[in-house]
């Protein structure tokens, strides 16, 4: 591919409400768009998923830029690119820093498919026409908000909820939820928030019918959440832990999940999401894909993977006005009783909004490659 030029767009949005983990509140977000344009003025579209601090990951805003400035954007001058996955292999002489390789490798992927004429669903092989979608509810400050808010995403007609929960606000959060809400799928997700120690604790979860508790322990202990999944009914499912495939193939063999949530940026990017992706669907584990507060350009990307055969859970791409009062691309994502039409159009399938774009930069950067 010839790759000429690649444009590091910095924008900065406000989220229309602020969204709580069990590690605190976001709601300004600061990342990159990542512009790759060849020499016949085709242009792909990635985006940068870590946030300020590093409370998800280690990565942050300005280690994804100081990764992509001063290693990422050398490696694509120096080498060739023939097919996007070559990028994955060109990029593992820098270790991790999985969100900084995403950020380049999405848009890379964008310029294949549109190079090639096709959507991006179908340059990676999706089959799907429509995805299902869930919604992640962050913590609201008391349960009746809670409930209130359950209620419009059921009234709306989206797949299954998802409830952030951290200690003291679980088990007596999720029974609340469940007799109001007795047949929807409801899921759990405590982002690392308990140890070990807490699994009697948790075990009170077994009889809420819950699809999954996602992340309950840290992010390195995979032992211990096999150990944990041993005492549990409720399938765990892991986030934090999975940054290749080789956390995926550990975690499966061990026993310390029955389900994985997959993420782009997470992983490195689509290259190696798809092959968590196929590992996980020759050993017969369900895997859904996993949201980062993204603005459009990372939705569609989160689209385009969840048409591989294996995502066969709803995930948490919910429309673009959940997010933002206004998103980036046109049309925007649209949720129709928790269903996404995929576009049919070539790349990611939806147009970059240049005015959007400009209102919401602060900084724009351009490497020749
Ligand atoms: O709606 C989304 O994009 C996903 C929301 C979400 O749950 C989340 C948002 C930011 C960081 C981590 C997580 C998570 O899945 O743990
Ligand atoms: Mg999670």
């Amino acid at each position: 591919m010839p790759l000429k030029q690649m444009k590091l767009h910095r924008l900065k949005m406000r989220l229309n409400n602020p969204f709580t983990t069990s590690f605190g509140s976001v709601q300004e977000k600061e990342f990159f768009i990542s512009e790759v344009i060849d020499g016949d003025g085709n242009r792909g579209f990635g985006e940068s998923v870590a946030f300020a601090s590093p409370w998800y990951t280690e990565e942050t805003v300005e280690t994804s830029l100081h990764v992509i400035e001063n290693f990422l954007i050398k490696i694509l001058q120096e080498n060739d690119i023939q097919y996007p996955d070559d990028v994955t292999q060109l990029f593992s002489s820098v270790k991790r820093n999985n969100m900084a390789k995403a950020t380049l490798e999405g848009a890379i992927w964008d310029l294949y498919a549109k190079r090639e004429n096709i959507p991006l669903s179908k340059a990676i092989g999706g089959m799907k026409q429509e995805i299902d979608v869930g919604i992640s509810i962050g913590i609201q400050p008391t349960i009746k908000d809670l409930l209130k808010t359950i209620e419009h995403y059921v009234q709306e007609g989206y797949k299954r909820m998802k409830i952030k929960i951290k200690p003291g606000h679980d088990v007596n959060v999720l029974r609340e939820v469940r007799k109001h809400f007795p047949n929807t799928p409801i899921m759990a997700d405590a982002n690392s928030a308990y140890t070990l120690e807490d699994a009697e604790h948790l075990k009170q979860l077994d009889n809420l019918g819950l699809m999954m508790i996602e992340q309950p322990l840290k992010d390195d202990e995979i032992l211990d959440h096999a150990k944990l999944q041993e005492e549990l009914n409720t399938p765990i499912c892991l986030d934090e832990s999975i940054h290749s495939l080789t956390d995926a193939k550990m975690a499966i063999q061990l026993g310390a999940c029955k389900i994985i949530n997959i993420k782009i940026g997470r992983v490195g990017g689509i290259t190696e999401a798809k092959r968590i992706h196929d590992y996980c669907r020759k050993h017969d584990i369900p895997v859904w894909c996993g949201g980062m507060l993204e603005a459009g350009v990372g939705r569609a990307h989160n689209i385009a993977l969840t048409t591989l055969s294996q995502f066969v859970m709803p995930g948490d791409t919910a429309g673009s006005s959940h997010y933002w009062e206004q998103d980036i691309i046109q049309p925007e994502v649209s949720v129709k009783n928790g269903v996404i039409k995929v576009p049919d159009q070539p790349g990611i399938g939806y147009e970059v909004d240049e005015e959007a774009l400009k209102k919401f930069t602060v900084d724009l950067k351009t490497y020749d490659l």
